[in-house]
């Protein structure tokens, strides 16, 4: 069930032109956009996990669908961090201005929350949507409603809090779901040549993806017990030609945490922890990467980084 409440979404104009824009996924933390954004790539880009607040920085995913006549639609993803509404650490300020930043010159907008639900967290960041670019709301999490009949209602609600430009209930675990919103996105998008190849998926480095990766690992196994103040610093991401195996890299990465007792977390008993994180994450690695990957992993313990504005930055948060 799609409610269009607009009379402004372009016409398709032919089926040779190309069309290519940005779209800002935004949304409090985990209503689910890192999962709608690979949804929409196709693949595997950003990082979910159950834990809130895993997505810090700017990630792009982009999906090339074709016409076969040398048009179609070049969708250039930009998922942004979850809006911390809680805390005001210095971390927080930072993501909240990469939230802003996200949205800046964006041709579209999906404003993400669960069907049904509408908080205080998706007020804040439903205030921040530009004045110029049109915003879809995305009811997502539909599979976990019982009462669908309350979401008509609810929808009737969202119209009054902001003029969006469609309704669209979904779930970003449905992918008959997920290509009708990719349909309803496309002629929001302008006219103009694609700007990547059509098979590219991001336009984030290699080395970018295996901190990200490293991180994903380190939350997922440590389950709730690691705050999300932890993060990873790739140090060393070098390519060798091997006889062995062709393309080689070599990784090292430092989990840098706030306290002993979370480093020792990490750890695990005799090391096991760390080492199936670091297994886990060469597996994937060799995956992406196409090639045999050695990683080393290191834990440093900075006591109230997450404070400190100078780290924050020095850490790539800026
Ligand atoms: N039932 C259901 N769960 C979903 C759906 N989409 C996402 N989830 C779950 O919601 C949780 C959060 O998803 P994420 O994609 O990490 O959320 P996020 O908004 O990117 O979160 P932050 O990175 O914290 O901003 C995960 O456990 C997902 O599996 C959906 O359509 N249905």
């Amino acid at each position: 069930m799609t409610e269009s409440a607009s009379e402004s979404a372009p016409a398709s104009s032919g089926p040779s032109r190309q069309r290519c824009g940005l779209i800002a996924i935004v949304g409090r933390p985990n209503v689910g956009k890192s999962t709608l954004l690979n949804a929409l790539v196709g693949q595997k880009i950003s990082i979910t996990s159950r834990k809130a607040q895993t997505t810090r920085h700017r990630i792009t995913g982009i999906r090339t669908l074709p016409d076969g006549q040398g048009g179609g639609t070049q969708f250039v993803f930009v998922d942004t961090p979850g809006f911390q509404t809680r805390h005001t650490a210095a971390l927080n300020k930072s993501l909240n201005k990469t939230v802003m930043g996200a949205l800046d010159g964006v041709d579209l907008v999906l404003f993400v929350v669960e069907a049904g639900k509408f908080s205080l967290a998706d007020a804040k960041v439903l205030a921040l949507m530009p004045k110029g670019a049109p915003v879809i709301l995305v009811a997502n999490k539909l599979d976990a409603v019982h009462r669908r009949a309350e979401v008509a209602h609810w929808l009737r609600d969202m119209q009054e809090r902001h003029a969006f430009a469609e309704y669209v209930p979904m779930s970003a675990k449905n992918p008959q779901e997920v290509a009708r919103l990719l349909d309803i996105c496309a002629p929001y998008l302008p006219e103009q040549p694609w700007w990547h190849d059509a098979d590219d998926l991001t336009d984030r480095s290699e080395k970018f993806l295996a901190g990200e990766i490293v991180r994903e690992k380190l939350f997922r196994l440590t389950g709730d017990e690691l705050p999300y103040t932890s993060t990873v610093v790739v140090e060393k991401f070098d390519e060798e030609k091997s006889r062995q195996y062709g393309r080689l890299v070599r990784i090292a990465a430092t989990i840098v945490v706030e306290r002993d007792s979370h480093k020792a977390m990490i750890i695990g008993e005799s090391g096991q922890r760390l080492k199936r994180i670091g297994t886990e994450a060469r597996l994937e690695l060799e995956k992406l990467l196409g090639c045999k990957v050695f990683i080393e992993l290191w834990i440093k313990v900075r006591s109230g980084w997450a404070d400190d504005e100078a780290r924050v930055r020095s850490f790539g948060y800026e």
